[in-house]
Order: structure tokens, then C-alpha cells, then sequence
């Protein structure tokens, strides 16, 4: 397995570096790209969120190989190409920075902060403006971090209208960046925009969020939607997805449209990891572009009776239709969900002759140069197949649980009760992607299964009520963003087999400043449907198909090998999902407390552990 190694991973980077423009065209990627020229408008905007550290691109997969250096150089094109077309250029983000990659989890591990090194990564991104995710909040440590350090990076442009946390300097709860900002674009549009993060109740206790509901009360907001100065635009940036259930969008749009019945209101959203767009009313609507780095989301507007910027710039298609079919309005609209490789950032740059900025290229060696430090390449075994996350049911063995509950079984033992019998139950949300066939590195650890929830355990519970708990869990309270819509792959009939297969992809072991061809077949991928149709896809794809899961899975260990039941078992959890636990023991009528739990393994083994110990055990070393 050349190359499985730090030391070797850096030397194959060097050297596929040098020899990649001289590559034959057989050995370069294929993959189908952008069906055509990206809309401009009035106010065009390039949006990502959800990046949750994955920096360095998807290095197993070609369809979204672009790392964070050539976003940056694509963002560098796209800003000289609007100043060229007369037309404002925004750059936004939604949050979820954490938890995902090695990148950002490395350091966790390594004694340090989570995202200690993808942060300042990061902000190699001129962003012009970004609000905070859950994922920025679960633990103190890496709240406080972006509290000290990225939102005094981002300054103004960092929004967190509804998130405090505690200086520890006097004690007092703080906005971790601004309420909101006033500003004149380049081209004279005059906007006020906010962040604001859903209604999320799992923080650390540092940190404060204030529910939409109030926040819409709070006098600096009312005085802002109520500010004497013009506003052509409201703009809502929020890690909030954008149409489920649980979103805060409409509350804020309700707030707003009281006062300012006819201004335009745009939502960038994020949160539920879809691409989306929602149709609000005819003067709003809001954007969701995904998850993972795979996807720029990008926006075109043009109707706002403001500024001196061109509503439709010359030669390239302009935003062509009303938000609601059917009616018509001053304000038209264009979506498009880009795929992130170097293809289409490349074609969308207009095939400049030279593609990487100086910046994007330093970028690029310093996400190598942290890969090679941080071992992520580090080999764990050779996985002998793909395992989903979604793309067959949870039973298939193509998907990733019924790997899971193996892995569970043999490797969460505690060696003083395993004599005992066990069921350990774990929420499904906290696997987060494939685990593809090939090499399971360090950084699949974390893809996969980035969090460090610990196993607990309630001794002794009687198997009665053990037996009821998979059921209570899975119709109890969702313990996972809204998966409602999640996927909305739009997938036809026929398609019944999960197409993904690690075999296809690099190894991902070796830096491959990819240059790319088009191919004439159907890459699988997103097939978005959204409230403008069909069409928003930049790279058309074939559908992957896309199953639901249960809240939880449960995995046993230590039964009796007669088959015979047991007069009580251990009941073993992750951390995250104790409450869940507790409050369906107590259906089955059982009541325990946090004081009857304990630890089942070391507090220092955690969810992202057991996966990479059971590849050691059973997986080949040799890929
Ligand atoms: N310690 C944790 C933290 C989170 N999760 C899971 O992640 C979901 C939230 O992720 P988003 O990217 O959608 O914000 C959460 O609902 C859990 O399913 C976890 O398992 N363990
Ligand atoms: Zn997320
Ligand atoms: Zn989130």
C-alpha cells in the first residue's frame, strides 16, 4: 500500500504534483461537467455551508476533488469576472466548520482545540459575510475559540444575532460576533443583514442561543428592521435549514415583512446538509447549497430599484424568472448547485490560463502539508467494501449499519463485566458519511464518525425493559437534524443498487492537483428538485438512492450461545443520546436516573474510536 504512510503520502505529493500536467489522457479523472455558464444578476452570490473541515475536498472522490485552495482561487476569478460584468458579488457561509475531517478533529485529539488548524484555513476565504453552526457550539472549548479567534478574524461580517457566550474575562454573556450589519455594496445596494441560528438547545453551557421568538422582540433588532436608513435589501444568513419544521426562517420573515411589507428578504440557509431552494413569496426566497464541500451554492437577483449595478449583464444568461410561477414582479431570480471539483471551478472561471491564484496555491500546500502532519493518512485496514450511509436499506449489508453493529459487538467489551450480556445502542445520525472501500485512514475515522461520544451503561437493567428500548427510541423524539427532506435526490424507479464504490475513486492516499476531463456518461450525484423545478443542478448526475433510517441501532454482546434469555443485561449508550435512554426506560417502566450511569469504556474511547479498532482487528492491512 505505497503511500499509506505520512512519510510516503508526502513524497507521492511532490511527485504526482510535478508529473501530473504531463499526465496521459487515460490516467486523468473523468467525470461529466457544468451543462452550461452560471447565471449573473443584479446581486449574485456564491454560498457554502456545512463545510464541517472537509478542507481538503473529497480525496476519494473525483466528482467533488476540489480542496479549499482551488475555492479560493475560484472566488479570486468570480470576483474580477463580476467586477467585469458590472454587477455585486457576495461570498457567504452558513456555519458547521467542525466535526467531519481529520482537519478540523485532529487536534481535538491531539490536545488541542477542535479546529485549531482548519480555521485558520479557512480564513483564507475573503468571506464577505458568515454566521456560526451548531457544530461551533457543542463543546466550550470550541466555542470560546471562535469567539477569541475566527469571529475577531471576520469582525463585522461574522453575524450571530442570537448567540452569546460567557467572557471568561468578566463573566458576562457576549454576542460571539455582531447582531447585524449595515452596508452599501460596491455597485450602491443597501443592506441589512443578520445570522441567525436555529433553535438549538444541546450547547455548552458558555455559550447562550436566544429563540427566534424573542430574538424578533429584542429592541437592537426591532430598531434595525425599523432603521431610518433605506434598505433595498434584507438579507438573512442563518444555520437554519430552509424548509423544514423546525427552521426559525419564517418567524424572522413574519417579524420583518410587519414593518417592511414590500422590501426584498433573501435567507441563506443551512443546517439540514440538502440542496435547496425555497420560494417564500414573490420578494422572498432562500438558498441551502449542501454539504461537505460538495457543493458552491450560487444565487443571481437583479430587480432592486438600487444602486448603479447592471440587472442583466451582457453576455451571460441573467436571473430570467419571477419567484412565484405564474406572477408577475420587478424582482426575477436565478439557483444553481455547483459540483466542487476543478472542473467546474476551471469552466465557470472561463478556462483562465492559469487557474490556481498564488494564494489558492499556498492554501493548497498548507492543507497538505497539516494532512501529512497530523498522520491523517495513517492506515487502519483495507475496507473490503462501501458501506452507505443511505443508499440501501439499513438491513443491506451495502449499508453501513449492520457493519456498525458488528463492530460494536466485538470491540465494546468491558473486560470486567463481559461475562454480562450487553446491548449497546447508538444514534445513527452520528454517522455522518460512506466508509468507502479501500484504505480506512485516520481521517475516514473522523468522516465517518467524527464525534467523541463516550459509552455509558446502566448495569443489570431487567431484559424485559432492555428488549422494549430499540423500539421506544426509534418512535420517541428525533434525536437528528430534520431528515424530512434531507435528500431530495429526485430518483428514478429503476435505479435499486447503490452505485458508490471506493474502487472507482483514487485511493486518496496520494495529492492529486486533479486536472480533469469531461466524460460524456452520467456521473451519480445530486438530482435536486427544489421549488424552481429540476434544473438547478450545474452538473447533471444519475440519482443515488436514498433510505431513511431509524433514530438508533442497538448491537448485542455476551448473550448466552443457547439462545436462552437473560434475567437482566447492561445497557450501553453514547453519552449524546442518555436522556433518550432514560426516558424510554422509564416508558418500559423502569425508571433510572443520571445517577445510575456509568462509565462502559474508558471516558477516553469514544464513538470515533471503535471503528478504527475494529478495522485493525479484522481488515487487511494490504489495499
Ligand atoms: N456529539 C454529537 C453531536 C451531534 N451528533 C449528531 O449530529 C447532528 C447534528 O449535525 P448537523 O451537521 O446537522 O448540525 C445531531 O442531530 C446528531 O445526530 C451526534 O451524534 N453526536
Ligand atoms: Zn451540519
Ligand atoms: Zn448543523
Amino acid at each position: 500500500c505505497d503511500g499509506c504512510t505520512g512519510t510516503g503520502d508526502v513524497e507521492m505529493v511532490r511527485r504526482a504534483r510535478l508529473i501530473q500536467p504531463r499526465m496521459q489522457p487515460d490516467a486523468i479523472p473523468a467525470i461529466n461537467g457544468p451543462k452550461g455558464p452560471l447565471p449573473w444578476g443584479q446581486l449574485t452570490f456564491a454560498h457554502t455551508s456545512d463545510t464541517h473541515g472537509w478542507l481538503m475536498g473529497h480525496v476519494k472522490e473525483e466528482n467533488y476533488g476540489a480542496d479549499w485552495g482551488d475555492y479560493v482561487s475560484f472566488i479570486r476569478h468570480m470576483r474580477y469576472k463580476a467586477r467585469k460584468l458590472g454587477v455585486d458579488f457576495l461570498v457567504v457561509d452558513s456555519g458547521d466548520l467542525h466535526d467531519g475531517a481529520g482537519l478540523s478533529d485532529a487536534t481535538a485529539k491531539l490536545g488541542g482545540v477542535n479546529g485549531e488548524v482548519s480555521l485558520p484555513i479557512f480564513q483564507n476565504l475573503d468571506y464577505d459575510l458568515l454566521t456560526i453552526g451548531n457544530h461551533e457550539l457543542y463543546v466550550a472549548d470550541v466555542a470560546f475559540d471562535v469567539f477569541e479567534n475566527f469571529a475577531k478574524f471576520y469582525r463585522s461580517r461574522y453575524l450571530t444575532s442570537n448567540v452569546q457566550i460567557m467572557d471568561p474575562k468578566d463573566g458576562k454573556f457576549k454576542y460571539i460576533g455582531r447582531t447585524h450589519k449595515y452596508f452599501t455594496t460596491y455597485f450602491g445596494v443597501r443592506i441589512m443583514a443578520f445570522g441567525v441560528l436555529f433553535d438549538f438547545t444541546s450547547n455548552a453551557n458558555n455559550s447562550k442561543i436566544i429563540k427566534a421568538k424573542d430574538m424578533v422582540q429584542q429592541q437592537w433588532f426591532l430598531d434595525a428592521i425599523n432603521t431610518p436608513e433605506p434598505v433595498d435589501l434584507f438579507l438573512v444568513l442563518g444555520h437554519n435549514s430552509v424548509r423544514s419544521s423546525t427552521s426559525t426562517f419564517p418567524v424572522i420573515r413574519e417579524a420583518i415583512r410587519k414593518v417592511r411589507p414590500d422590501t426584498p428578504i433573501q435567507f441563506f440557509g443551512g443546517h439540514s446538509h440538502t440542496r435547496d431552494f425555497k420560494v417564500y413569496d414573490n420578494s422572498s426566497t432562500a438558498l441551502e447549497p449542501g454539504r461537505y464541500c460538495e457543493t458552491v451554492g450560487w444565487f443571481a437577483m437583479s430587480g432592486i430599484e438600487a444602486g448603479t449595478g447592471k440587472h442583466k449583464p451582457a453576455g451571460v444568461p441573467t436571473p430570467s424568472r419571477p419567484a412565484v410561477n405564474g406572477t408577475t414582479s420587478y424582482l426575477s431570480y436565478a439557483r444553481r448547485y455547483i459540483d466542487w471539483n476543478r472542473l467546474s471551478f476551471e469552466y465557470h472561471s472561463d478556462n483562465v490560463r492559469t487557474f490556481d491564484t498564488p494564494r489558492g496555491e499556498s492554501v493548497t500546500d498548507e492543507i497538505w502539508d497539516e494532512r501529512h502532519r497530523l498522520n491523517l493518512t495513517n492506515l487502519y485496514g483495507c475496507a473490503p467494501q462501501t458501506y452507505c450511509l443511505s443508499c440501501a436499506p439499513q438491513t443491506s449489508e451495502l449499508s453501513i449499519y449492520p457493519l456498525v453493529q458488528k463492530a460494536l459487538s466485538a470491540v465494546i467489551v468491558n473486560e470486567e463485566r463481559k461475562d454480562i450480556p450487553r446491548m449497546v445502542f447508538v444514534n445513527t445520525g452520528g454517522f455522518r458519511f460512506d466508509l468507502l472501500k479501500g484504505p480506512f485512514t485516520y481521517d475516514d475515522s473522523f468522516i465517518v464518525a467524527p464525534f467523541t461520544n463516550a459509552f455509558q451503561y446502566i448495569p443489570n437493567v431487567p431484559y424485559a425493559a432492555a428488549a422494549k428500548l430499540l423500539d421506544l427510541l426509534n418512535n420517541g423524539a428525533p434525536q437528528k437534524r430534520d431528515m424530512d427532506r434531507k435528500h431530495r435526490s429526485f430518483i428514478p424507479s429503476s435505479v435499486d443498487a447503490c452505485p458508490l464504490d471506493g474502487a472507482q475513486f483514487n485511493s486518496g492516499l496520494v495529492k492529486r492537483k486533479t486536472i480533469i476531463r469531461r466524460q460524456e456518461i452520467v456521473t451519480p450525484g445530486y438530482v435536486t428538485k427544489d421549488d424552481f423545478g429540476i434544473d438547478g443542478d450545474d452538473t447533471p448526475h444519475s440519482a443515488i438512492p436514498f433510505f431513511r433510517t431509524t433514530n438508533d441501532i442497538m448491537a448485542k454482546g455476551g448473550f448466552p450461545t443457547d439462545g436462552s434469555t437473560p434475567e437482566t443485561v447492561d445497557v450501553v449508550f453514547y453519552d449524546f443520546i442518555r436522556n433518550y435512554v432514560l426516558t424510554a426506560l422509564a416508558k418500559a417502566g423502569e425508571n433510572y436516573t443520571t445517577a445510575d450511569v456509568e462509565y462502559y469504556m474508558p471516558p477516553t474511547f469514544t464513538s470515533n474510536d471503535f471503528l478504527p479498532e475494529y478495522a485493525k482487528r479484522f481488515w487487511s492491512k494490504d489495499c
